[in-house]
């Protein structure tokens, strides 16, 4: 089994690149499905969601080629080949497909998808709005059966700020006959870099980055070249290690305005964050000082950083409450910080965190993205050697993350050692 391993304590400092962004990767790639002839996406991050994703293309007769994070990916000989199961159980995004193949061919069969264990993810509003465009929905055996002679446009109004659905939707939207209506749409930034790729492809899209998005579909859709957005998940999870373990880090290819509600938070705990274009700032912290956050869609504090941000809490003077009003069991990362010493305890949607508290080093395991990248911070300020498991949850969401750390001075290395959950059921 491979884990990391991080030797705790070197402080940070550098330059540190932000990739593209995962949230709109895994969308980008799918919409490419509903064009006539190839798209190009630039920026591509390097993670294993992305790698899947080209994997699925190919499944169904994609012609892709992936080489310094350009795809290109030819359409003109998809079929609507099932995909009841294998790499679609890897990744939340499959559900793109959904949209995507409905869109392009009228009908298709997906495995429910996978992604990360936060508490419950249902697709309910996706499905609400594939109805709505004429599509007859079924789950037969944990797959989606979509199907439509014909799809024609609607007015949806979605009963929960979904970015899934509200991309899902568009995706199924595009090519329908006449004009829909997304009302309570997500606002997301990578909503607007998917309506962006659709417009260039032909797509005639109003509104993405309101709550009311309007589309008049289109006969058909033609290739482009698209370069996509930084991922302001992986920028936040940067700046939050410059904050507690950095002495003087430059994070670079972050659009500000993307992570507005992290700097804000941080500058309330006393980090000094200095924003350029394209750039940001974060000099060594002095003091952190405990502050309390709720998670909300967009531009509000992102469910994504609530589990790197307890991290942080742990070395906040004070009493910190990190409340995720979007998933009501995000909080796994807080029995292994725990094991690190954090004094932290989790109370309905809400993780307690008192500190400051030095953490120690011990073998923690990561049970999703983010509580993965929680770790990951946690292992670089604590003393001695943490040892990471779980590490293709990392994977998913963070590309080169071991080289971009090296080259911040810190200690971090990926190994093979022996599984001992496997060691212990064979003696
Ligand atoms: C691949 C991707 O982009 N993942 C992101 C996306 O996930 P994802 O698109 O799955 O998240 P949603 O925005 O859809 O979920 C928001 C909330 O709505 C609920 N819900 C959602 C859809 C639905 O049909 N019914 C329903 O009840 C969810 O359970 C959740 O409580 O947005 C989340 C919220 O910013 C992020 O944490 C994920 O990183
Ligand atoms: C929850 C996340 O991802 P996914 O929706 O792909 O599981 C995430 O990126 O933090």
């Amino acid at each position: 089994m491979k884990v990391y391993k991080i030797q705790g304590g070197t402080p940070l400092k550098g330059n540190i690149k932000v990739s593209g962004a995962k949230n709109s990767a895994v969308a980008l790639i799918p919409a490419s499905i509903l064009a006539d002839s190839p798209v190009t996406i630039e920026g591509l991050p390097e993670i294993s969601d992305v790698h899947t994703l080209q994997n699925l293309l190919e499944d169904i007769g994609g012609n892709v080629d992936f080489q310094d994070g350009t795809m290109t990916i030819d359409p003109s000989e998809m079929i609507s080949m099932p995909l009841p199961n294998g790499n679609v159980k890897k990744l939340r995004a499959s559900y793109y497909l959904m949209g995507a193949m409905l869109g392009k061919f009228k009908k298709a069969v997906i495995g429910l998808p996978g992604g990360c264990h936060l508490g419950p993810r249902p697709i309910d509003q996706h499905i609400k709005g594939f109805e709505a465009l004429g599509a007859k929905v079924t789950n037969e055996h944990g797959a989606i059966y979509l199907r439509a002679d014909e799809l024609k446009g609607a007015k949806i109004y979605l009963d929960i700020v979904s970015v899934g659905a509200t991309i899902n939707i568009m995706l199924a939207a595009v090519l329908a006959k006449g004009k829909t209506v997304i009302e309570n749409a997500a606002k997301e930034p990578e909503i607007i870099d998917v309506a962006t790729l659709l417009s260039n492809m032909g797509a005639n899209i109003k509104g993405a980055g309101t709550n009311v998005i309007r589309i008049e579909g289109v006969e058909s859709l033609s290739g482009t070249r698209h370069t996509i957005i930084p991922d302001r998940i992986e920028a936040g999870t940067f700046m939050i290690m410059a904050a507690v373990a950095g002495d003087g880090v430059t994070i670079d290819n972050v659009i500000p305005l993307h992570v507005e509600a992290v700097t804000a938070k941080l500058r309330e705990m006393g980090v000094v964050v200095e924003e350029d274009e394209e750039r940001l700032f974060i000099p060594k912290t002095k003091s952190l000082k405990a502050v309390d956050v709720k998670t909300l869609v967009y531009p509000g504090f992102p469910t994504d950083l609530q589990q790197p941000f307890c991290v942080l809490s742990t070395q906040a003077e004070g009493a910190s409450m990190l409340t995720d009003t979007i998933y009501s069991a995000r909080f796994k990362q807080i029995d292994e910080l725990r094991r690190m010493n954090a004094s932290s305890k989790v109370e309905g949607r809400s993780a307690i965190i008192h500190g400051p508290t030095p953490l120690h080093a011990a073998k923690v395991k990561a049970s999703d993205l983010r509580a993965g990248a929680s770790l990951v911070i946690a292992g670089l300020i604590a003393e001695g050697e943490t040892e990471i498991q779980g590490i293709s949850h990392i994977e998913r969401g963070y590309g080169g993350l071991i080289e971009k750390l090296r080259g911040l001075g810190a200690s971090i290395q990926k190994v093979e050692v022996p599984d001992e959950d496997e060691a212990q059921s064979n003696s």
